[in-house]
């Protein structure tokens, strides 16, 4: 029998404690191949988030895919940026002084590199969007047929029909750079978007943790020194005994997206007022009286329910496992 072919994902990632967890469970899955990890701002600024990216895949010993640095601004060209440093760390990966990476990353920007890699796999790339879509953004600004040539972009973003974690309007990559969402959302592309209804049910507790410091698994010892940041935060703002695994669960959604269930609407972005980065979905059976900002809008698919026990089954299988 032929190996079926793996599915080709690019991380857009800001790493990121969670951002690592999920890039080290896409590295020990066998369904699908990343071509390279492209960085944002979020969790920690560009610069870092580069520098971070390269120094975990040189841990997981994958220097052979490519970092491909992104925007230092907001589509807006806004250098004032909202740094989650609060939930990571200065370091953004928990405060353990790490050394320096040994890699660089690729001369081309990210925006470029996107719309180049859907050019050349037309329709068979899927972008795993962890941060802020800046990027993602430029591209579709940068290509006009880029919403039809990429595959799939599987976002953990937005907060449906819940309060966000910036504030009760907002969630925290959508809150980072509203106006490129709504691009995003807008665009036309094959688009599934995974908000923090749904990761928010999704809970790493600390038996799970226990579980990846008795193991073996390398990925799984360094993940319990970061982890400890990370954990501390939740217990304090959301007085959960656990961490929510959002950036897993969109990397698992991009791999099998069978573990959720979705529904199917047009999605836009507030921008302005103290709503701002607030995601509003339109399931579109209403017939309203009048045209809306939502009117004629193409529909992408949101995320309503999660198998949270498969989600962290699976991540513990690919991390012991390392
Ligand atoms: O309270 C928070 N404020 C800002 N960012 C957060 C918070 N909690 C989690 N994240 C980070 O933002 C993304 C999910 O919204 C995740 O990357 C998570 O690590």
């Amino acid at each position: 029998m032929g190996e079926v072919e793996k599915k080709k994902i690019i991380i857009d990632t800001d790493p990121g404690i969670d951002d690592a967890m999920a890039i080290f469970v896409a590295l020990g899955s066998p369904e699908v191949e990343v071509i390279a990890l492209t960085t944002i701002f979020g969790n920690v600024y560009t610069s870092l988030a580069t520098k971070n990216a390269l120094h975990l895949l040189e841990v997981a010993e994958r220097t052979d895919i490519p970092v491909v640095e992104g925007s230092h601004m907001t589509i807006m060209k806004a250098t004032k940026l909202r740094i989650a440093d609060f939930v990571h760390g200065k370091d953004g990966l928990g405060n353990q002084n790490f050394p320096q990476p040994k890699g660089k990353c690729i001369e081309q920007l990210a925006p470029e590199f996107l719309v180049e890699q859907a050019k050349l796999h037309p329709g068979n790339i899927t972008i795993v969007a962890l941060g802020p879509l800046t990027n993602i953004a430029l591209a579709i600004q940068l290509d006009p047929e880029f919403s039809k040539n990429i595959g799939q972009i599987v976002l953990l973003g937005g907060a449906f029909s819940v309060n966000g974690n910036v504030n009760p309007a907002a969630e925290a990559n959508i809150f980072g750079d509203p106006e490129a969402a709504d691009i995003v959302f807008t665009s036309g592309a094959d688009i599934l978007a995974v908000g923090i209804n749904v990761t928010h049910q999704v809970v790493f507790t600390d038996n799970d943790r226990k579980k990846l410091e008795e193991s073996e698994g390398k990925l799984a010892k360094y993940l319990c020194k970061i982890l400890g940041l990370y954990f501390s935060y939740h217990r304090e703002a959301y007085h959960t005994k656990g961490v929510y695994l959002h950036d897993p669960t969109a990397l698992l959604a991009a791999i099998n997206p069978s573990l959720l269930t979705y529904t199917e609407g047009v999605v836009r972005v507030q921008t302005t007022g103290i709503t701002r980065g607030m995601t509003l979905f339109d399931n579109t059976l209403k017939k309203y009286g009048e045209i809306t900002e939502w009117t004629d809008k193409p529909k992408v698919k949101v995320a309503v329910t999660v198998d949270s026990p498969a989600i962290v089954e699976i991540v513990l299988d690919r991390l012991i496992n390392s």
